[in-house]
């Protein structure tokens, strides 16, 4: 793992220099980890588990998000084998459906979901409910009232509304939740601000400082229906330097170790969240699950030694390490034009037929990603590009800066790796565009796992 300043932005823009004072890659081949295990170059066309992009967009058209099945089981069963005696919750917000929630099944991993949809398409998976956890900072009384229904596995608390919704239902229903509390640890977890969650101002969890996690618990211990299976910390997402997991663990600790020693409770659980950063660009160089698993049961064993206290089963809920690196998106490039740009240089703009509405990352966090041309290969020289999009905003850009062959054209195949997660769950219907298919591939067969939306699809909606 390479060492961060503190501060620095990873996978977003901001936290390398400019493409353009980059060496240009050749074009004509992969840097092998942005892509999952399965892709590579033949002739210039980019195959995946044996299938070629060219013919991927001939079946399934484009844009698509394409899903080695392998590399996505593989990434899953690694956390797995990294954290032996940990429960690995796969955080399905990064991507989720029936074939996805499978995989996650079949790889022994437990699933957090965090909304009443989420949780339908585990059901409809067949998803064993035990092993669901339920998030949100907002559930609603119907979300709860099904999980409790179903029987999901957790309930990970975000409000003292919840705590009084949960303490009703529960006698309603004649149940009793298994529930965690989720905590703010007061880190700051460098990475951008959308999406850190454990500063003090935001909205999840229950401060720590402020003395409202304490007082969460003393409640939850009071409800006869719910059962305290421990604290919960997630301090963001896309994150690199470990120091915030660490600080987070042992502040959450320190608050376990004083829940046992005030009020008598040892708790018999600890999650310590997602978060784990992954390659965009070249400049990123992500830890390994080894890597993760050495650091933090080292800094939780510690810190419960020094403090006098059993360790707690752990848990953890890594989202896009298992899905991100998993998927390209595939794209037809439209049209092209050059601009000039002060100075003398110029800029190449290459509109692909997606953009925003498959991947929002860019626009929403100025993240930073790299793309290939995918149908040909290419002697023509690389040319700094702006790969965008053809939504009707200008910052509707797929890929900001990028060498690609100077002879890209109308027709050519683009890829952008690492678009599992985030992507096509955070898709939209931006300019009334239907939202792209998602194809998996393994052992030379392609298969349709979300079907690409039609017009009459948007039309149904609309009812006049
Ligand atoms: C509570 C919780 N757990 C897990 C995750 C997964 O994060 P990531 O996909 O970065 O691993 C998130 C998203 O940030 C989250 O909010
Ligand atoms: N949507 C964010 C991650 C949010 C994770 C959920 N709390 C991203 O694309 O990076």
């Amino acid at each position: 793992m390479r060492s961060h300043e503190a501060g620095a932005l990873h996978g977003q823009a901001g936290d390398r220099g400019p493409a353009w004072l980059r060496n240009p890659e050749d074009p004509n081949r992969l840097v092998p980890h942005l892509w999952a295990d399965g892709v590579s170059k033949v002739d210039g066309v980019l195959t995946v588990a044996g299938v070629s992009a060219v013919d991927l967009a001939a079946e399934f058209g484009t844009p698509t998000y394409v899903v080695d099945e392998d590399d996505f089981r593989r990434r899953a069963r690694s956390f797995k084998e990294a954290f032996p005696d940990a429960d690995v919750y796969y955080a399905g917000k990064a991507f989720l459906c029936v074939a996805a929630a499978r995989w996650i099944a079949e790889e022994g991993l437990n699933l957090d979901v965090c909304s009443g949809g989420e949780l339908a398409v585990a059901l409809k998976a067949d998803f064993p409910p035990a092993r669901i956890g339920l998030h949100g900072n907002n559930k609603s009384l119907a979300e709860l009232r099904r999980a409790l229904e179903v029987g999901v596995g957790r309930i990970i608390i975000d409000s003292f509304e919840e705590i009084d919704r949960l303490r009703e239902l529960t006698a309603e229903l004649d149940v009793t939740a298994p529930v965690m509390i989720r905590v703010t640890a007061g880190v700051e977890a460098h990475t951008h601000e959308y999406i850190s969650t454990s500063h003090e101002d935001q909205k999840f969890g229950f401060s720590i400082t402020g003395g409202d996690a304490l007082d969460a618990v003393r409640r939850v211990l009071d409800a006869p229906g719910l059962e305290l299976r421990g604290l919960h910390s997630h301090i963001g997402s896309q994150i690199f330097v470990t120091d915030g997991f660490e600080v987070a663990a042992r502040r959450v600790l320190r608050l376990h170790a004083e829940i046992e020693k005030e009020l008598g409770v040892a708790l018999p659980e600890f999650d310590l969240g997602g978060g784990f950063g992954i390659a965009y660009t070249t400049q990123d160089t992500p830890s390994t699950p080894d890597d993760l698993a050495r650091g933090m049961l080292k800094i939780v064993a510690d810190e419960c030694a020094a403090m006098g206290i059993a360790v707690p089963h752990l848990s953890i809920e890594p989202g896009r390490a298992i899905a991100g690196p998993s998927t390209f998106t595939l794209y037809e490039v439209g049209t092209t034009k050059s601009v000039a740009l002060d100075g003398g240089a110029a800029r190449r703009y290459v509109s692909v037929d997606g953009g925003m509405s498959d991947n929002i990352r860019p626009a929403l966090y100025g993240a930073d990603y790299s793309c290939t041309l995918a149908s040909r290969v290419s002697d023509a020289p690389a040319v700094l590009s702006r790969v965008v999009g053809k939504h009707c905003e200008s910052g509707d850009i797929v890929v900001k800066d990028e060498f690609l062959p100077g002879d890209v054209a109308a027709g050519d195949l683009l890829a952008v790796p690492g678009t599992g997660a985030y992507c096509r769950s955070l898709a939209s219907n931006y300019n009334h565009v239907p939202r792209a298919a998602v194809v998996a591939v393994r052992d030379g067969e392609a298969r349709l796992i979300l079907r690409r939306e039609t017009e009459d699809d948007l039309m149904t909606l609309d009812v006049g």
